[in-house]
């Protein structure tokens, strides 16, 4: 992707933001040409009063000192405006962004996001979105600024002095255009280097973080912050060679306003013997100094522009992968019964994998239970995973007579309730996880639930009951608790098809017991998968059991 392409769909992303932007960009251009004018007007002024002092004595300095007055309030306010407006702006921009970029993602997960790393992805949708600001807080607007200001300039001197603004033209191009151009040459491969290792670095402290306790179990922590040192020496060798670029670039740009002050004031001094009025020497030279202000932040944005591309690739690359899974173009209407059928269904989670399910033959009635027994590895939760349409397959696979492919993630999604071995609970409180599924569940229908999983107790012994903080993940809870709480979970949505995954693991076994008499009769009406490496549980549950192997049913 070129340069100008990123450019182009980083400008496009902000469209909906154009008004916040232009505002911005109006303020920050009455800001700049206030501030040549003070100069100009200034230094007039104090060549004007000094020249009637000698001579007639004469002058109204009402005028130009209330103009003085006038051009100092609107640059201080609009400096203060600026900033406020342009933060304003490029924040409201950021959250925009980075809700964009969450909702890319959301029908990529999990199949087409299992191969980055957690902090990666997070980082992603943090650092790298951070990291547009200066496309715009310090790239679109002050190139729009310097260039709406730099010609208003130029064209007013122009009217004064030809001469000056010639050289005042050619001195803002090689400036604003020349040195950040070199600037962005120097800066651009150690800035994508800095983005690249600020990536490798997070997700390097995101695994030393996640993995402190087993880490420290094996004595490996130094290993590890050794590597996060040298990450993070990468990335301070990067910044500091991306900066020397900007700092470089920056004194050329004070040199460059150094000679126009210097050239205009000697080219307008010539012209006096021309007739050019002896006070516009000083403003002309003050106004090519002032002008420059405009240009100023230019190096700076070039600088950094390396770093920013590099983020706005990574972003476009995540954003740019288009879903595997989508509805088919007549969606399945919602069905009546949730019976499933699996005929010959394939599974290969990559093309260089084996499969994990290998010609899978399987049909569940509506309303029956089935167990599905197996050896690890067997490809049980497969079956969840491509009743929830998380993976493609090859084969057909039918939920109440329709086609799966052809519901709509949504749909499915509400009728399908799954218990994972895996499941994620979140860092809030017993009823937020159980109402992250279910918004609208009362209390009744949390009480149930909690009762029918055999938490009901030990949520009551609890001192804050349902509203107790479970901590990150659910380390609060016992494993046997947090598998618990994931089931409540997915019967609070009474789901017509519940697949269960291992949902006595990690229990005792009256507990074990308890558990699968009261989900049997709680789910008699309904279609139920239970997955299980456990002939007991499987014998509790149901008298409908299948054995698999090898992504098979063997009997
Ligand atoms: N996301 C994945 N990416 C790649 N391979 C996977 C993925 N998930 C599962 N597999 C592989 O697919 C096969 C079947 O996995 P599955 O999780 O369905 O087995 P299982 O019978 O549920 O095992 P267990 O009882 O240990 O949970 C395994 O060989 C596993 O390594």
């Amino acid at each position: 992707m070129s340069d100008w392409t990123v450019l182009r769909r980083l400008l496009a992303l902000a469209w909906p933001w154009r008004g916040w932007m232009s505002l911005s960009v109006l303020v920050a251009c009455a800001t700049v040409l206030a501030s040549v004018a003070l100069m100009g007007v200034a230094g007039w002024f104090i060549a004007a009063m000094g020249i009637a002092g000698v001579t007639t004595g004469m002058m109204n300095y009402f005028l130009p000192s209330a103009g003085i007055r006038f051009f100092a309030i609107v640059r201080t306010g609009g400096r203060y405006a600026d900033r406020l407006l342009s933060h304003e702006a490029t924040f409201r921009l950021l959250a925009g962004l980075r809700l964009w970029l969450f909702r890319k993602l959301v029908p990529l997960s999990p199949g087409q996001l299992q191969s980055r790393r957690g902090g990666d992805l997070a980082g992603s949708l943090q650092a790298d979105v951070d990291t547009l600001q200066h496309a715009y807080l310090r790239l679109a607007s002050p190139v729009a600024v310097a260039l709406v200001c730099g010609v208003a300039v130029v064209a007013t001197v122009a009217v004064l002095h030809p001469p000056t603004a010639v050289l005042l033209a050619v001195l803002l191009v090689v400036a604003g255009l020349a040195v950040p151009a070199l600037a962005r040459r120097a800066a651009a491969a150690p800035g994508a280097d800095a983005v690249a290792s600020r990536a490798d670095l997070r997700v390097a402290a995101v695994d030393l973080l996640q993995g402190l306790a087993d880490l420290r179990a094996a004595g490996a922590v130094e290993r590890h912050l050794v590597v996060l040192d040298g990450l993070g020496d990468r990335l301070a060798g990067n910044q500091c060679r991306a900066a020397t670029a900007g700092v470089v670039a920056e004194a050329a740009v004070g040199l460059s306003a150094g000679l126009a002050l210097w050239g205009a004031a000697l080219l307008a001094a010539a012209s006096v013997a021309a007739g050019l009025a002896p006070a516009l020497v000083p403003a002309l030279a003050l106004v090519a100094l002032a002008a420059f202000e405009a240009i100023a932040p230019l190096p700076a944005a070039m600088e950094r522009w390396g770093e920013v591309s590099a983020a706005a690739r990574r972003i476009f690359e995540l954003a740019d992968q288009s879903p595997t899974i989508v509805a088919g173009p007549a969606p399945s209407p919602v069905p009546h019964d949730a019976s499933v059928v699996f005929s010959s269904v394939r599974l290969r989670y990559a093309p260089d994998l084996p499969p994990a399910l290998d010609g899978l033959d399987l049909e569940i009635a509506d309303g029956d239970h089935l167990a599905i027994l197996g050896p690890s590895g067997a490809g049980k939760s497969s079956i969840a995973r491509l009743l929830l349409r998380f993976w493609e397959y090859e084969g057909e696979i039918r939920l109440g007579g329709h086609d799966l492919r052809r519901y709509r993630p949504d749909d499915l999604r509400r009728m399908v309730g799954v218990a994972t071995q895996d499941a994620q609970l979140f860092n809030g409180t017993i009823r937020d996880n159980l109402l992250m599924a279910a918004p609208d569940a009362d209390a009744a229908a949390m009480d149930r639930v909690l009762e029918i999983v055999q938490l009901a107790g030990f949520v009551l012994d609890l001192t804050d009951g349902i509203d107790t903080w479970i901590g990150e993940a659910g380390a609060r809870l016992s494993a046997g608790q947090a598998r618990r709480l994931v089931i409540a979970r997915a019967l609070l949505r009474n789901p017509r098809l519940l697949i269960l995954d291992e949902p006595t693991e990690n229990l005792d076994a009256a507990t074990a017991g308890r558990l699968l008499a009261s989900l049997r009769e709680e789910t008699a009406n309904r279609t139920v998968i239970l997955i299980t490496h456990d002939p007991r549980a499987a014998s509790q549950f149901t008298d409908r059991i299948v054995q698999m192997q090898a992504g098979r049913i063997v009997r």
